[in-house]
């Protein structure tokens, strides 16, 4: 018996060694990866709950270019429940935007965002096929370099009208992101309409800017719902209500554009739809696409998301963007003169700024560069996300986080610029083509983005940018004998800041 109990008990013995080696085993196998993958980016202390959110102050690209001193090139902070990432260098970001740019290509959906772009389906905040399938009609379709050359003689309309009602205006006070707001959309909706920035009676410009400058607070405000998913049910600071708003109004003015398209294209007779073949405009392109027989690769709402994309993004970046130059150019008048002198020889005294210039004004082309490079439009871009777990500078990025590109900080990086404080656009004439591409590829330059994420609106941009600088500059500062330049100047309205 006593026997029989001790090899009873012996077998239990091996079977508990057994069972607990093979459960240390699975255990081991589990916590293996977690122990040995990179930690998280070191960051500042946060309180709890709220997390870094108390700490943050207007300028956050100043503020994330000071944190970076301290806390290293790549850095965490948490906004409530939301884990953010920091990146500060070129060398980091060419893991993001090019090594990994396929994990790194997705976007977060705030709460803002999904109202005004009907559930995210829009481009910039799309993700995936749809994404793509978006973006390819956008480059190829409405945007091929077939179509921006056909659409010139819409820009030339359009700057020619701003130039005469500014001339209309001497004297009195302009505001020169509003001149150029209207002017970019009235270019974008006539792209958009095929002829006209009108429907019917309204100026649909002069409507956009309302909205769009609408859209743009609300989309500074930082949304405790974003941030605190269980409390977005009580949209405490009223920004879901705000931007429903802002969508009824957009809606009904992309509507109208619509209808305007679909009611000409019934009115053409078959001649007209055959010659309107050759130059089709955006809405007609998207229309027909939403109309073919076998499976449309896109419905109405995707139309409504598209459009409004162009018209907001586009018209908001450019107008900043010109008020900046102009601002630079107010404050730095040795590169004013230089920009009047290059406009006298090329353009000429008693002439009118034309496409075919636009490549020969170098410096102006250098002064507009040179105000991207310190004062990135969007500072960090447009924040991405990684659709999985990854590593960046030996550091773990997880899943959904929210990374933010600090392009304005790579811009001034003193590695890579000389005296990088200094406004000083001859420094883009010196520089070999590689340093002063902003395609893309150089992560030392890049406001416009880079990877498959890239802005796809570069090429117009680039075109609008110089034809509306050179034009305004070239009347109303001093090249042209009629303008009374200084007056002008002086009544100037510019917002920018910093
Ligand atoms: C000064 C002018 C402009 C600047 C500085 C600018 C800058 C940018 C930047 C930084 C991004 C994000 C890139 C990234 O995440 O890597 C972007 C995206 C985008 N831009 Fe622009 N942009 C300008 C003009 C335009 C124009 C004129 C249009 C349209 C006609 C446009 C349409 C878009 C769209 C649709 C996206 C989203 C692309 C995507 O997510 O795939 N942009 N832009």
């Amino acid at each position: 018996m006593t026997h029989l109990n001790s090899l009873w008990l012996w077998w239990l013995a091996i079977l508990v060694i057994t069972i607990s080696v093979v459960m240390l085993g699975i255990l081991w196998s589990k916590l293996k990866p977690l122990s040995s993958s990179s930690p998280l980016p070191p960051g500042p202390r946060s309180l709890p709950v709220v997390g870094y959110l108390p700490f943050l102050g207007p300028d956050l690209h100043k503020q994330f270019t000071n944190m970076a001193n301290t806390y290293g090139p790549i850095f965490k902070f948490h906004m409530g429940s939301k884990l953010h990432v920091v990146i500060n260098t070129s060398e980091l970001t060419k893991v993001v935007t090019r090594d990994q740019d396929h994990t790194f290509a997705n976007r977060n959906l705030t709460i803002a965002a999904s109202i005004i772009t009907y559930g995210g389906q829009d481009i910039v905040f799309s993700n995936n096929s749809h994404w793509r399938k978006l973006r390819k009609i956008f480059v190829h379709e409405a945007l091929s370099n077939k179509n921006l050359a056909a659409c010139s003689y819409f820009r030339s309309n359009e700057v020619r009208k701003t130039i005469k009602n500014v001339f209309g205006k001497l004297g009195t006070s302009i505001d020169i992101r509003q001149v150029s707001f209207l002017t970019e959309s009235n270019v974008l909706t006539s792209m958009i309409l095929g002829n006209t920035s009108t429907v019917g009676s309204r100026h649909l410009g002069e409507e956009l800017h309302i909205v769009s400058t609408n859209i743009s607070e609300i989309f500074g405000r930082p949304n405790m719902s974003d941030f605190f998913p269980k409390l977005a049910w009580f949209d405490l600071q009223g920004v879901e209500r705000d931007m429903k708003k802002q969508l009824k109004m957009m809606d009904e003015i992309i509507e109208s554009m619509i209808e305007q398209r679909t009611k000409l294209n019934s009115k053409m007779s078959h001649d007209e739809v055959c010659d309107h073949e050759e130059k089709k405009d955006f809405s007609q392109i998207l229309l027909e696409l939403k109309n073919q027989e076998d499976g449309s690769p896109l419905d109405i709402t995707h139309i409504k998301a598209l459009l409004l994309d162009v018209m907001i993004v586009g018209a908001e970046t450019t107008a900043t963007l010109i008020e900046w130059v102009m601002t630079e150019i107010m404050k730095n008048l040795d590169v004013m003169k230089r920009v009047q002198e290059e406009l006298e020889e090329i353009v000429g005294l008693n002439n009118i700024v034309e496409e075919y210039h636009l490549q020969k004004l170098q410096y102006l082309d250098a002064t507009i560069k040179e105000t991207l490079r310190l004062h990135p439009i969007l500072p960090f871009l447009m924040p991405r996300s990684p659709s999985k777990d990854c590593t960046v500078g030996g550091y773990t990025v997880p899943k959904d986080s929210t990374v933010l590109l600090n392009v304005w900080s790579i811009h001034q990086d003193p590695r890579h610029w000389d005296n990088p404080l200094e406004f000083n656009p001859d420094r883009f004439l010196t520089y070999h083509e590689a340093k002063k591409s902003y395609n893309g590829n150089n992560l030392n330059f890049f406001p416009f983005g880079s990877g498959r994420r890239l802005c796809p609106g570069l090429p117009l941009a680039e075109k609008m940018l110089l034809f509306i600088l050179a034009s305004l500059l070239h009347s109303l500062t001093g090249v042209c004998p009629r303008a009374k330049s200084m007056t002008f100047l002086k009544n100037l309205v510019l917002h920018s800041r910093n």
